[in-house]
């Protein structure tokens, strides 16, 4: 793993802390900041965490600060600020709440951490990446959405579950934005190279779609707030990937420029992580149906488009 490498997380709520306390454990960096508005919540959490390298041998130096400057000289800048939904909402229901915590985020990254490679997670996930590039006038390749990683590993969970066996083994695909319309591809999954058609129904299959689907709410429903876990190991897997220049393919969100017949949006899409952040789009070929529901979620995620841009989000 790059060791010499300083990751920062604004939001040390549930997801950023997690994230933190993941990214120390696995030694993946050499420095993780947090930044907090409730400068108390990120000194007291980074302690903490700080206080659980030494039994692991790891050399993680954890900070937190509520001052933008500690942001200098990050490699990934990590944005979990905002607020989770409550039971009854959706994620969309977050947007403009959302949108203006990560306009004022940005600003200061861009200030503070000119070079860094953006990953946002708040939610709603793929309008929050657009604000992200738009604000911040970057360069697609330099910021990326969490989700698809997220939705996949719960596909999964919820094959080998009906299954009862592969625990482990199962390899799933989810296209799309991150929302209710999201792209399960079980023509693209599979257990250890077993395809799904040959040991599930179709039945079978729809049921574990709308699960994935709703795999988020489900959780919500459960605890009040949203998950934590899950999203934070998919954002672990995106930084290490980043960092050690891997060039692993994963689902993410990314701005797409003509990929799938779409421009000026964002949606979630297989690519390719290195140091550049996405180094390659991968355009899967996708039959009628996947393309229409690709097709659907493209819609809703520029519904949201059209509402920050009713607002005049992006006027200068
Ligand atoms: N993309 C995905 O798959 C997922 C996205 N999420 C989203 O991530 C976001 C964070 O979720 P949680 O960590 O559970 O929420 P949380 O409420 O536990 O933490 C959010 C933190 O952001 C901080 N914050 C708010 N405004 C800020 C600002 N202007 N500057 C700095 N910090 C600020 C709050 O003080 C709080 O500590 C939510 O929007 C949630 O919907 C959560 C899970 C998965
Ligand atoms: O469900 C939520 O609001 C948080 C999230 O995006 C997820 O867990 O997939």
């Amino acid at each position: 793993m790059a060791q010499g490498k300083k990751v920062s997380i604004i939001g040390a709520g549930n997801v950023g802390a997690t994230i933190c306390y993941w990214l120390a454990m696995r030694k993946s960096c050499r420095e993780i900041v947090m930044i907090d508005l409730i400068e108390g919540v990120a000194r007291g959490k980074a302690l903490d965490i700080a206080q659980a390298t030494s039994p692991e041998g790891s050399h993680t130096q954890i900070k937190a600060s509520s001052d933008y400057q500690a942001l200098a000289q990050s490699d990934i800048v990590v944005i979990t600020a905002g607020t989770p939904r409550k039971p009854g909402m959706s994620r969309d229901d977050l947007l403009l709440v959302n949108a203006n915590i990560t306009k004022g985020i940005i600003e200061q990254v861009v200030q503070h951490a000119p070079d860094a490679i953006i990953i946002t997670v708040s939610n709603p996930l793929d309008a929050i990446t657009y604000v992200a590039l738009k604000i911040g006038k970057y360069p697609r390749n330099r910021v990326i959405g969490m989700a698809g990683i997220l939705d996949s590993s719960r596909m999964e969970t919820f094959i080998s579950e009906k299954l009862g066996f592969g625990y482990g083994q199962v390899t799933a695909s989810v296209m799309g934005g991150h929302g209710d319309d999201m792209v399960p591809l079980p023509r693209y999954s599979s257990v250890n190279g077993v395809a799904l058609n040959d040991l599930l129904s179709v039945e079978e299959m729809n049921e574990i779609i709308e699960k994935t689907r709703y795999g988020g709410a489900q959780i919500v429903s459960c605890m009040g707030t949203s998950a934590y876990y899950a999203p934070a190991n998919a954002t672990v897997k995106m930084i290490e990937a980043i960092l050690s220049d891997s060039h692993a393919i994963f689902p993410c969100a990314t701005l797409l420029e003509g990929e799938y017949g779409y421009k000026d949006t964002v949606n979630g899409v297989p690519v390719v992580l290195g140091k550049n952040g996405i180094e390659r789009i991968v355009e899967l070929p996708l039959n009628e149906q996947e393309k229409q529901q690709f097709d659907k979620s493209i819609a809703s995620v520029n519904t949201l488009l059209q509402t920050l841009k009713t607002h005049h989000f992006f006027d200068v």
